[in-house]
């Protein structure tokens, strides 16, 4: 058994330190907020993150971050990305040579296009760092339901030490080498889940629905390969696995954000309702300027980024989409064998 760390007491932070906790691991949970750790170590249970879902005894909570770094085996940062950086300098100064940090968080830095793990590597070039993705959302974590998930790692033996302390009966964990896949995949798709969520609060259907799925991977992965991660990665869990999940489901963040703003409110009335990080809204901006730095056509992130932050109407958005110039949907597909 381990001594974890957990950075983040939200919804994903909590579920995954339960998680832990349930593999016999020590878990130890720092929040910055010091009224989020006493409510925690009260309540044992985030009434307003994740209600529903009790917390054991075991698990300790803190306000002071080098307890849940010093002597740690490994620690779980589970920030929204906005904080990531932030987070991260101020553990550089607990964390030993070669300590693993697995970064949870989904999202890119807008003013230098960085994903969360190159942001964590500058600020903590001790650590060895790692990430872990794929749809999974923490209401279903938290209570025991069947998820799997991807545990990104610079070598093989991380990447197995990791997978090996997260898995168990209902949580199975792949490996994989592709970091920079596995970020890309999980930031941009929520982009992708505002645009379903809009559909839906539009009142548009399934074919809607399927059809921005299908063209949002195409989308994702046109960009993430571009920029050196591995097709496999965006054909996987950790790319339309993860995209399916969260433009579908009722848990997610993203897609609740979005079906408020099709349903006609402002983006920070959709943000302020939801009342948990709505990662979309900042991978948005970074999403567009990755699209034009590497020339990629990105047309469905392109109009979200119009509806959010130009006060484009969100059915106008949409009759764009539908009339852009025809194509064919594979361009690299010949017409003669
Ligand atoms: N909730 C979910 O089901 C999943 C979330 N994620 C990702 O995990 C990350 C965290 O998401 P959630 O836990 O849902 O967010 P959340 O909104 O529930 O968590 C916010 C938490 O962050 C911490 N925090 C707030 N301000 C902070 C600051 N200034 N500095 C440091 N920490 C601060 C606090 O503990 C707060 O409770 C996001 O990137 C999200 O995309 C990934 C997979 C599943
Ligand atoms: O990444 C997630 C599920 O895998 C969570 O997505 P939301 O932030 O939209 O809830």
């Amino acid at each position: 058994m381990a001594k974890a760390g957990v950075l983040g007491a939200g919804s994903w932070g909590t579920a995954l330190a339960l998680l832990l906790d349930k593999n016999g691991h020590d878990v130890t949970v720092w929040s910055i907020d010091q009224a989020e750790v006493e409510m925690l170590d009260r309540e044992r249970e985030h009434k307003s993150k994740l209600p529903g879902v009790k917390l054991p005894q075991t698990m300790k909570f803190t306000n002071e971050i080098q307890e849940a770094i010093t002597d740690q085996d490994f620690m779980v940062l589970a920030v929204p990305s906005p904080f990531t950086r932030a987070t991260a300098k101020k553990m550089a100064p607990f964390v030993k040579e070669g300590q693993k940090i697995v970064n949870v968080a989904k999202g890119i830095e807008e003013s230098t296009l960085m994903t969360l793990s190159e942001q964590i590597e500058q600020e903590i070039p001790q650590a060895d760092v790692a990430v872990l993705s794929g749809p999974s959302h923490a209401e279903e974590v938290g209570r025991c339901l069947p998820t799997t998930c991807v545990v990104g790692a610079r070598t093989k033996e991380t990447a197995e030490y990791l997978q090996k302390m997260f898995m168990n009966e209902v949580f199975r964990v792949y490996t994989s080498p592709d970091i920079l896949g596995i970020e890309l995949g999980g930031s941009l798709k929520n982009v992708i889940a505002l645009a379903a969520g809009i559909a839906d609060g539009l009142g548009y259907g399934d074919n809607t629905k399927a059809a921005l799925i299908t063209r949002g991977i195409a989308e994702i992965a046109r960009l993430g390969v571009k920029m050196g991660g591995k097709i496999e990665s965006f054909t996987g869990l950790t790319g339309i696995g993860d995209l399916i999940v969260t433009c579908a489901s009722v848990h997610s963040r993203n897609r609740k954000a979005g079906y408020l703003i099709g349903q006609g409110r402002t983006m920070q009335q959709a943000m302020d309702e939801v009342q948990m990080v709505v990662e979309g809204v900042y991978s948005t901006k970074a999403a567009v300027k990755l699209a034009q730095k590497y020339e990629v056509q990105m047309p469905i992130i392109e109009q979200v980024n119009a509806v959010l932050f130009e006060g484009k109407s969100a059915a106008e958005a949409v009759k764009e989409l539908m009339l852009r110039d025809g194509k064919t949907e594979h361009s690299d597909l010949p017409w003669e064998a």
